[in-house]
């Protein structure tokens, strides 16, 4: 991957603006009248029918093929998807032409074939251009490497020092037309762990955003804004890099590598699968077989993927691995990718191969559609740019600095008497000193004030973006939230005008305070609910949410001072209801206490009952009467 300035300045000069854009192309098409590759090799009687009916369809597409392509010059029409198969050079079992590959009777289409001589500008010129160009119109873009180990995967990504592949010419076209910032990360999942291949931290974890999907907490992003810093990035990354030797690489990648370029708000993704492999071919034992289980297992994920996104299902399973979570955004609506699907075209490689071929048939019914990424930004989007902003001025202020006192230390030395030369060359040295002192110095504080400024006016821009963002999410939720609480003040009051009609009647008293409990309740849930949301939204801590929970704050005091009031109320009327039962019941007890005190008051007691009683006897049956005189 490391590049030399010479061949930099080829590519510069082969990428110049309103080059011939498709001479490599264009010249394909014109010679091609029968395929040349087509059938030369491996015919068997077996076949041969097939490869008639093969060889008449092939023709009228390869017309059709002809046709369009030549209009895509003029008026390039992309699927979101599409899938392209690269052939590696040496001894070829294959039967191809420039849109399919037929195996056994099966025929596998792609949206070209490459042939074994194309060259890296060729894969470029037609596989990436063209996502390169919609990425700079803010349309995310996607180039996946995939296939079997060994078949050329890194080879069309990264190339070699004096050939570079689709990164770095990526980087070249990119240059030549943006004026943008760029950010770059690279990583790589290694034995289900994520690397980040710039920085060198290990296992960073990975997190999930409502807006954002999935994404590498703490993956370093780097600023670039020219070729020669994506040169170093892709150096460090790829000393970085696992590789190991195996029986058919012997230096085969071992993790897949996901290196992300941003711009504003659109991403491309170029991406370097590790290889599938049958691990008794390439006699992977221990750290390697492990390495190769764990490749297999993610390549299998994504191979589910998908056949779900082919058959238009619902569920796709991108949570299987860490590799379909991070090519989720790739694989989704809103982005334009490539597969390449790179081949070994050897005999001994057609298991392989049949399975690479028919992974790329799955990802071809793979209906997508454009989106441009202009949405407005997230949280995290703002969030980021802040500290990206925050950590370009520190590293800009410590660049000043140290370059204040490089010039500082080189204008004392210069104005050393001890120097050994001539006056007047020692008078030059000092009016160059003055000059120094008076010029750079106050140079380099207005740059590090305008730096400032221009931090502060973009962080301030950003704050006024973020809420607005808050505020019409908020807006609606807070309102709505406010009105359940007033209906639960309504009820509240209605409740309380009960409680007031009712009041002395202790049968329903209890009822009412259950009403006015439960009332309270459900309010207090419905605070509990806001606060909950606020403190949700208040992961980002913009100012607009302060201000809203506040608001929330000032309203539970409100709700919870109703609430004692109402509470001391409804005491003060318990009390006034028990205090006069209290006092009835305290007179009659009083009464009985007073009545059973004192004996001579029992005595007294008695005989005025007995007198009663007696007084009130009912008068007697006369013939009892009688008996009783006559006794
Ligand atoms: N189109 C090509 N032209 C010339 N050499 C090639 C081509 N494709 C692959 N090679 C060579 O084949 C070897 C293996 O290629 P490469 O490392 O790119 O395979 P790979 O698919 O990335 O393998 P792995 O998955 O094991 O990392 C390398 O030496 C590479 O230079």
């Amino acid at each position: 991957m490391s590049y030399n300035s010479k061949t930099i300045d080829l590519i510069l000069k082969v990428q110049e603006p309103n080059q011939k854009q498709f001479t490599s192309f264009q010249q394909f098409f014109k010679t091609n009248n029968p395929p040349p590759l087509l059938f030369e090799k491996n015919i068997t009687p077996k076949n041969v029918k097939a490869q008639r009916s093969f060889s008449n369809k092939t023709q009228d597409s390869i017309k059709e093929t002809k046709r369009k392509s030549f209009s895509q010059l003029k008026y390039p029409e992309y699927r979101m998807l599409k899938i392209y198969a690269r052939i590696k050079p040496g001894e070829c079992q294959l039967n191809y032409d420039k849109s399919s590959i037929l195996i056994d009777t099966n025929s596998y289409n792609f949206d070209r074939v490459f042939e074994q001589q194309a060259t890296q500008g060729d894969i470029f010129d037609v596989v990436a251009k063209q996502t390169v160009d919609d990425f700079l119109n803010n349309i995310n873009g996607c180039l996946i490497a995939y296939g079997q180990t060994g078949s050329g995967k890194t080879f069309t990504m990264f190339g070699e020092s004096n050939n570079p592949g689709i990164v770095l010419r990526t980087f070249t076209h990119l240059f030549l037309r943006n004026q943008e910032t760029i950010y770059v990360s690279i990583l790589e999942i290694y034995k289900d762990h994520i690397y980040d291949l710039v920085s060198g931290v290990q296992d960073l974890k990975m997190k999930e955003d409502l807006q954002l999907g999935f994404y590498v907490d703490g993956l370093k992003r780097i600023k670039v804004d020219k070729l020669e810093n994506c040169q170093e990035l892709l150096q460090i990354a790829e000393e970085n890099r696992h590789v190991a030797e195996t029986k058919l690489n012997a230096l085969s990648s071992r993790s897949h590598l996901i290196l992300t370029i941003q711009m504003g708000r659109a991403k491309l993704y170029l991406v370097d699968l590790a290889g599938s492999e049958k691990v008794n071919k390439t006699g992977a034992i221990g750290e390697t077989l492990q390495e190769a289980k764990k490749i297999n297992y993610s390549l299998s994920c994504l191979g589910h993927v998908i056949q779900c996104l082919s058959q238009g299902q619902d569920h796709i399973p991108y949570r299987d691995s860490k590799l379909t979570k991070l090519l989720m955004d790739s694989l989704q609506a809103d982005c334009r990718t490539s597969i390449i699907v790179a081949i070994s075209p050897e005999n001994k490689n057609q298991d392989e191969t049949i399975s690479s071929l028919k992974f790329a048939q799955r990802a071809r019914f793979i209906k997508k559609e454009i989106r441009i990424a202009t949405q407005k930004k997230t949280y995290r989007d703002l969030e980021l740019e802040i500290s990206q902003l925050k950590q370009e001025l520190l590293e800009t202020k410590q660049r000043m600095s140290q370059t204040s006192s490089v010039s500082q230390f080189q204008c004392r030395y210069i104005t050393d008497s001890e120097i050994p030369c001539s006056e007047s060359l020692r008078l030059t040295y000092r009016s160059l000193n003055t000059e120094n002192k008076e010029n750079c110095v106050p140079n380099l504080k207005i740059q590090e004030n305008s730096a400032q400024l221009e931090l502060d006016k973009k962080i301030n821009q950003i704050q006024i973006e973020l809420q607005g963002l808050n505020k019409e999410q908020n807006f609606d939720n807070v309102k709505r939230q406010v009105a359940k609480i007033n209906e639960l003040t309504i009820e509240m009051k209605k409740t309380y005008k009960i409680l007031v009609s009712t009041q002395g009647l202790n049968n329903n008293h209890l009822q009412i305070q259950c009403q006015f409990i439960e009332t309270q309740q459900e309010q207090n849930k419905q605070l509990q609910k806001i606060a909950e949301q606020i403190s949700n939204m208040d992961s980002s801590k913009p100012s607009f949410n302060i201000a809203i929970n506040n608001m929330i704050k000032n309203l539970q005091k409100q709700q919870q001072q109703n609430i004692d009031d109402m509470q001391c109320k409804l005491e003060k009327m318990y009390y006034d209801i028990k205090k006069t039962a209290t006092a009835q019941d305290y007179n009659l007890n009083h009464l009985a206490l007073k009545l059973v005190a004192s004996p001579n008051r029992q005595q007294q007691y008695q005989q005025q009952q007995q007198i009663k009683r007696s007084k009130s006897k009912p008068n007697m049956n006369p013939s009892v009467k009688y008996l009783k005189n006559k006794k």
